[in-house]
């Protein structure tokens, strides 16, 4: 894609990264290391426009430093990032959100003293004249099924409800891609098949990419078009969640979590 912001680089031709016209997100050779710790560890991942994949791993296999090397929370010691044909590398947050990249993690970044209909107008005060606020904020509310939460406090919502408004708020934004840890960490069995089907229809309707980080296995069975399995800061293995939950090799190393 053509840019004329200078803080932008061109991609350089598909030839030579190997980045596809079809790819949303691609990261090469991104590493990062805490002191003589190997956290992600030379990742070469790319996810595909419109695709759902969820990133699965034991605990502490760098999923999450993964994710916040995308966000832009932290600085890679290495490696490069591309999105939507342009490297990113070294984009603040605020300009990858402003690119179309939604984060959100596992606390709701909701303002807990306004209204439901309050926190949707700030995110939509970023991209709509106010003559549209109302009719905006209707569709949100509708479409969310936050409609008869609008005037209640975001703090007096339950946690579902929260995580949901979230998803609107970001939503307001038109991303192309949504990166989320844990989503359905902590909520009810009818809350987290809620969440799935919103992700599903988000990304079914909206066509909008997600990296997904989730423990929950029954959760990305239900949601994921592909899975990554992160293991020692590295890509393990990718595939459908048959392929992957059928793998000896996966279920080795999720056991050798538990010795
Ligand atoms: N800020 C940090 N400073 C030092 N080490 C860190 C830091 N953040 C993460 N690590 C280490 O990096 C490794 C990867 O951690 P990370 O949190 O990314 O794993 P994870 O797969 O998300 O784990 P979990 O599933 O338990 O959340 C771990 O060994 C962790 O202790």
């Amino acid at each position: 894609m053509a840019t004329s912001d200078p803080t932008v680089k061109e991609s350089p031709a598909v030839a030579e990264t190997g980045v596809g016209t079809d790819t949303i997100l691609q990261t090469r050779d991104l590493r990062k290391q805490f002191g003589g710790l190997t956290a992600t560890d030379d990742v070469d991942f790319g996810i595909e426009e419109g695709e759902l994949r969820c990133l699965i791993g034991p605990n502490g296999a760098g999923k999450s430093t993964f994710l916040k090397l995308l966000t832009g929370r932290l600085e890679p010691t290495a490696g490069t990032i591309y999105y939507d044909g342009e490297e990113i590398t070294d984009l603040a947050s605020h300009e990858r959100v402003s690119r179309g990249i939604s984060i959100k993690f596992q606390v709701p970044s909701i303002y807990p003293d306004l209204s439901v209909r309050e926190n949707l107008r700030i995110p939509l005060q970023r991209v709509e004249q106010p003559s549209e606020f109302d009719r905006r904020t209707a569709e949100i509310l509708d479409r969310f099924h936050l409609a008869e939460t609008a005037d209640e406090t975001a703090s007096n919502l339950s946690h579902g409800q929260q995580q949901r408004l979230e998803i609107a708020m970001a939503m307001t934004l038109e991303p192309k891609l949504m990166l989320l840890d844990e989503p359905v960490a902590g909520l009810s069995v009818e809350e987290t098949r809620e969440i799935a089907e919103l992700l599903r229809t988000i990304n079914d309707e909206d066509d909008v990419a997600f990296i997904v980080i989730e423990h929950d296995i029954d959760f990305v069975e239900t949601i994921a078009d592909r899975v990554t399995v992160l293991h020692q800061g590295a890509i393990f293995t990718e595939g459908t969640i048959d392929e992957v939950r059928d793998d000896p090799d996966v279920k080795r190393i999720y056991l050798g979590e538990e010795q």
